[in-house]
């Protein structure tokens, strides 16, 4: 037990910290400063209710794990029209608007943030264009969708928008700091 624990963590105030841990803190601040990639950028995706109804929501999760990025939160829920209000604020003024608010609170959403390099833009990329008319075969909406009224999946547009939209559907306790094994150098847990 002994042998176990004390080589790899080391006391922080009243917790045990796993060096692992610290040394993987450091290697971003230190990659962040050098103006190396950010791997730890995150983007809020939300699977709308039209994707939970098709049964559509592993093989959405499938195609961000398997591009390499990382689940960092995940719930189900019925969104409220307030969150949605402060979700598509930009939006409030277009026609669409009601029908787009009905339609996001028709089912339940699954939302998500996934952590990884470039992922706000890679994930925009990979969910297509708004309208799955134009979207390309290949994306989420391109491979599931045909109208832009129920175009399945919601990606966070810029850095900035996926903060905010971040600390809008999550609380900070909800969101998991968890270490990757592919970036570690052994798998010993
Ligand atoms: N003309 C339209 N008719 C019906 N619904 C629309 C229309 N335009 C947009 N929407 C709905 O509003 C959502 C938000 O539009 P926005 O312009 O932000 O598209 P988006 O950024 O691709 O989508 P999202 O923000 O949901 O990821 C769209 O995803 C779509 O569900
Ligand atoms: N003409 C449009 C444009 C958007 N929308 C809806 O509004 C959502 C948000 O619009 P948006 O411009 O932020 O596009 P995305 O970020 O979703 O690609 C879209 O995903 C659609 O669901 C719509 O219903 N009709
Ligand atoms: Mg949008």
């Amino acid at each position: 037990w002994k042998t176990r624990i004390s080589p790899d963590r080391v006391h922080s105030s009243q917790t045990l910290i796993p060096k692992r841990k610290l040394c993987i803190s450091a290697v971003y601040e230190l990659l962040r400063s050098s103006g190396l990639p950010d791997v730890r950028e995150r983007t809020l995706i939300a699977i709308k209710p039209d994707g939970v109804q098709r049964r559509l929501v592993g093989q959405i999760i499938h195609r961000f794990e398997q591009r390499g990025f990382k689940l960092v939160g995940l719930k189900m829920l019925q969104a409220s029209q307030d969150v949605l209000s402060e979700h598509y604020c930009d939006l409030r003024t277009k026609p669409f608007y009601n029908s787009l608010v009905r339609y996001m609170t028709s089912g339940p959403l699954v939302v998500m943030v996934w952590e990884g390099h470039n992922v706000v833009q890679t994930s925009r990329t990979m969910v297509g264009n708004t309208n799955p008319a134009e979207a390309q075969a290949g994306t989420v909406r391109g491979d599931f969708s045909i109208h832009v009224s129920r175009n399945v999946v919601h990606a966070s547009d810029s850095v900035e928008g996926a903060q905010k939209e971040i600390q809008l559907w999550f609380q900070t306790k909800d969101l998991l700091d968890w270490d990757s094994w592919d970036q570690t150098s052994t798998g010993d847990v």
